[in-house]
């Protein structure tokens, strides 16, 4: 058996700069990977999802520039656009393997298990270590439905390999992954149905959110079966009919994309024998500090249920980085930021009304359409809202969400404010420059003062 001071298993966003910092200052660092280094946001996740959405959004912008006064005719060269896409993600692969190997982490290229709370195993490899790092994320749900068991399924895990456009795709699922991945095949070309077993898209976020991105799902010619789940699944030679609750059927020749949610990379782990609690859904059981039940053992990232994100990987590898020096930090002291890539994009921030006034502030929201923004009118993006939400009692923002043209880079304007524990009153006295979307967010605070 080797000894080593850390083991890491898997290569997330956390796992990998902690693997790289712990090696640095002079630990013998063991990482077992069983698929790509890199992980979920670089080999089928963010990075590939966000390159292909940069080609369907410029095809889209194209075709829906109509009403500024241009008629584009836009060709799509599938094969070039997912060229590039898996370009990209070979070369941030390339330089997650270098940044490894230059820290000089060992590698083991292998599915891990534990045969002891501080014993991995994996690949003809056996390591004991004080400290070990689980940070194994999360794989595709496939739904239990009659028929879906064994057809040739998409998910995020194989559709950045196709060579092909589906010519037509039918997505489970109008989650993030089903709503980014819809609106890009349906901008690249592909006929796309959203199966979605709620009354509105993106059901976690408050309503207005799915209203507005089913507008402009529908504008993109997307056919979305909202409050509805599939009864009957049949595949054969490439024809797929998905029969739906209400006995309509969906037939034709498509590919299934399974975008219905996320399953915790633990089966194989045999974590429960060493002593590593899960919870009910399988994902490791993690406290404040980012300590499972056995000592010595940590887990971070999606597998811990930490929010699905990529920062959120990484800030969990800062914030253990931290505790693991000896300072007093814990994993939810964040101000938690994300955002959906559709278009018109949703960028979010802390808490909903909902959310603060559940949590027992005294809160309030105000709410600035699109429409009243002298930017979004120029550039002709009629959908979308921006909303902030504040504690009456300390005019600290609390939240926002944005939907709208970049609201993913607009709403870090809120991120800061938070995160420097500012008030809606100093956002208001910002001037802000003419004419950026930007310029409405101060507006948006002083619908405060009314
Ligand atoms: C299509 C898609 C798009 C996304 N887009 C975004 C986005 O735009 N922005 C964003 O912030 N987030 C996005 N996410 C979420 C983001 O990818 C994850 O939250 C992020 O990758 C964090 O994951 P992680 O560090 O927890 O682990 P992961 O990145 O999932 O890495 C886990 C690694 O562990 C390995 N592993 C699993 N089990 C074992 C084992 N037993 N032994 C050895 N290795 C093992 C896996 O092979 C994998 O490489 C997206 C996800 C998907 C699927
Ligand atoms: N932009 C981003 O940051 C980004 C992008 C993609 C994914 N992600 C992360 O990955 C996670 C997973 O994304 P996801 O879209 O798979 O999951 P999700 O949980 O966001 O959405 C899945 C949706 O599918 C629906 N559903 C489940 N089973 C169904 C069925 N049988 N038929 C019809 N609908 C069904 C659910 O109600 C749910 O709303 C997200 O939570 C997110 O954190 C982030």
């Amino acid at each position: 058996m080797e000894k080593a001071d850390v083991i890491v298993i898997g290569s997330g966003q956390g796992g990998v700069p902690l693997a790289v910092d712990q090696a640095r200052s002079g630990r013998r660092v063991v990482l077992f990977e069983r698929g790509a280094l890199g992980g979920s946001c670089i080999n089928y996740g963010c990075t590939p999802s966000k390159a292909l959405l940069a080609a369907a959004h410029a095809a889209g912008r194209a075709r829906l520039a109509a009403p500024l006064g241009i008629h584009a005719e836009v060709t799509v060269d599938f094969a070039r656009v997912m060229e590039r896409v898996r370009g990209i993600r070979a070369s941030f692969r390339q330089g997650i393997e270098q940044r490894l190997a230059d820290a000089g982490v060992q590698i083991v290229h292998a599915e891990a298990s534990f045969a002891g709370s501080s014993t991995v195993v994996g690949g003809g490899v056996e390591v004991q270590a004080p400290l070990v790092v689980i940070n194994t994320g999360t794989g595709p749900t496939i739904p239990e439905l009659p028929g879906l068991a064994g057809l040739p399924l998409l998910t995020n895990l194989n559709i950045f390999d196709l060579e092909t456009l589906p010519r037509c795709t039918l997505i489970l699922g109008g989650g993030y992954i089903g709503l980014e991945l819809g609106q890009g095949l349906a901008r690249l070309g592909s006929e796309v149905h959203i199966v979605h077993n709620h009354e509105r898209l993106l059901n976690h976020e408050e309503p207005e959110v799915g209203e507005v991105l089913a507008e402009a799902l529908r504008r993109d010619g997307i056919h979305l079966h909202l409050q509805s789940e599939v009864s009957q699944a049949v595949y054969q030679d490439g024809i797929c009919a998905l029969t739906l609750e209400d006995g309509q059927i969906l037939r034709g020749e498509a590919a299934l994309l399974a975008a219905a949610g996320r399953t915790p990379n633990t089966a194989a782990l045999g974590a429960p024998a060493a002593g590593i609690a899960l919870d009910k859904q399988g994902y490791v059981a993690i406290d404040e500090h980012f300590r499972t039940t056995a000592a010595g053992v940590y887990a971070i990232g999606d597998v811990a249920r930490q929010p699905a994100f990529t920062h959120v990987s990484w800030e969990d590898y800062r914030r253990l980085q931290a505790i693991l020096g000896g300072e007093e930090r814990t994993r939810s002291d964040r101000v938690l930021g994300y955002a959906v890539y559709t278009e018109p994009q949703v960028g979010r921030v802390g808490l909903t009304l909902d959310q603060a006034l559940a949590k027992g502030h005294r809160a309030r929201s105000v709410t600035l359409p699109m429409a009243h923004i002298a930017r979004a009118i120029e550039w002709g993006h009629d959908l979308g809202f921006y909303r902030l939400v504040v504690d009456e009692d300390t005019d600290k923002i609390l939240g926002a969400t944005l939907v709208g043209y970049e609201a993913a880079e607009i709403v870090h304007v809120l991120l800061a404010h938070m995160q420097a524990d500012s008030t809606w009153k100093v956002l208001e006295q910002s001037v802000h420059i003419h004419p950026t979307y930007c310029e409405a967010l101060p507006s948006l605070a002083r619908l405060l003062k009314q």
